[in-house]
């Protein structure tokens, strides 16, 4: 049985494996400009974010109805169950789909509905934020918002993602104090590949719970004290900051050095399908590179449940906690 584990940092769209793209392509009439998935996988060899994004952006060709985004999310719900997630917390891209013509009410029925049927089909609970392209416009951040309000049950909160540098939180001020405003949680990936001012601008202009990644804060010995102070977690993506060339290699990554600062570490996957493993694999990479021993694993899980937005159910937590407490490494 593997280690129990929330996620929290994790791309629904991120999830779409080249065989699942290319049977949808086939569902909904689309063409996509690979002969096959394996040629696919030969595009996932990425300079830098921007790289990335561009082949993510390419791929949501193929979703285009509920079914599509509930094929989806069940997709990921089972690699998930099997690596020990019992809880996520999943981001979405709505202006992603909106520019194509694919209504917010479709991503979200479609999304929702799996996510529904999760806790007794998988044993996952799950929560659903919803992401704004930081290089769209704060006035199409502000307007998806809008769209959004018709489906703010299931919404637990917001989030910031794609191209990071020449887009400063600061830009997205009026969206998320509408957000908090309608009682929103909120998110923003800061210090992925922009620098450790945008993780402070993201604590106090977005006035963000946790930050997505944070990886550069450790530039700036100030901010790690305050991350620490304030508890304020972190949720690292260790495969993905090396696909996406933040680090050069897993033995580099800064993960032992936070954990030793006293940061609240959480390890996550971000795009699974993209950046070579789901979060159980993530936590096996970590190990065997960087020699976390039993305690610094049991640590990340149970720091996982503590940053996860399980508010609304503390005995849901506490179980979570205790399972993680008892659990028996083989
Ligand atoms: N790692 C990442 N950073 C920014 N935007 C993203 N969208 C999907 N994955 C992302
Ligand atoms: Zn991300």
């Amino acid at each position: 049985m593997p280690l129990p584990k929330a996620e929290l940092h994790l791309h629904i769209e991120g999830t779409l494996e080249p065989e699942l793209a290319f049977a949808l392509a086939a569902r909904n009439g689309v063409t996509l400009p690979y002969a096959d998935t394996e040629e696919l996988r030969k595009a996932y060899l990425f300079d830098d974010l921007q790289s990335f994004l561009n082949l993510y952006y390419e791929l949501m060709a193929v979703l285009r109805t509920e079914q599509d985004f509930a094929d989806l999310a069940d997709a990921y719900l089972v690699r998930a169950a099997a690596q020990g997630v019992r809880h996520a917390e999943i981001f979405f891209d709505p202006q992603a789909h909106i520019a194509r013509g694919v209504a917010m009410g479709t991503v979200v029925e479609g999304l929702s509905g799996a996510l529904a049927r999760s806790e007794e089909t998988h044993g996952i609970s799950t929560q659903l934020i919803m992401c704004f392209l930081r290089d769209e416009s704060a006035e199409s951040a502000m307007a998806t918002l809008e769209a959004a309000k018709p489906y703010l049950d299931r919404i637990v909160g917001i989030g910031l993602d794609s191209a990071e540098v020449g887009h400063p939180p600061v830009k997205f001020r009026a969206v998320y104090e509408a957000a908090a405003a309608l009682g929103l949680r909120r998110v923003a990936h800061a210090g992925e590949e922009g620098p450790p001012a945008y993780i402070t601008e993201a604590l106090d202009v977005l006035g963000v719970e946790r930050v997505d990644h944070g990886l550069r804060c450790m530039e700036d010995a100030d901010l790690v004290e305050r991350l620490v102070r304030d508890r304020v977690p972190l949720t690292l993506c260790p495969l993905s900051n090396v696909r996406l060339r933040a680090v050069d290699v897993l033995e580099d990554h800064p993960l032992p050095a936070m954990m030793d600062a006293g940061l609240l570490c959480t390890v996550n996957s971000d795009d699974p399908a993209y950046f070579g493993g789901y979060v159980g694999d993530t936590f096996h990479a970590v190990r065997e590179a960087l020699g976390l021993d039993q305690e610094r694993l049991r640590e990340l899980a149970r720091n996982s449940f503590e940053a996860s937005f399980l508010e609304h159910d503390e005995e849901r937590r506490a179980r979570y906690i205790a399972e993680v407490e008892a659990y028996e490494f083989a």
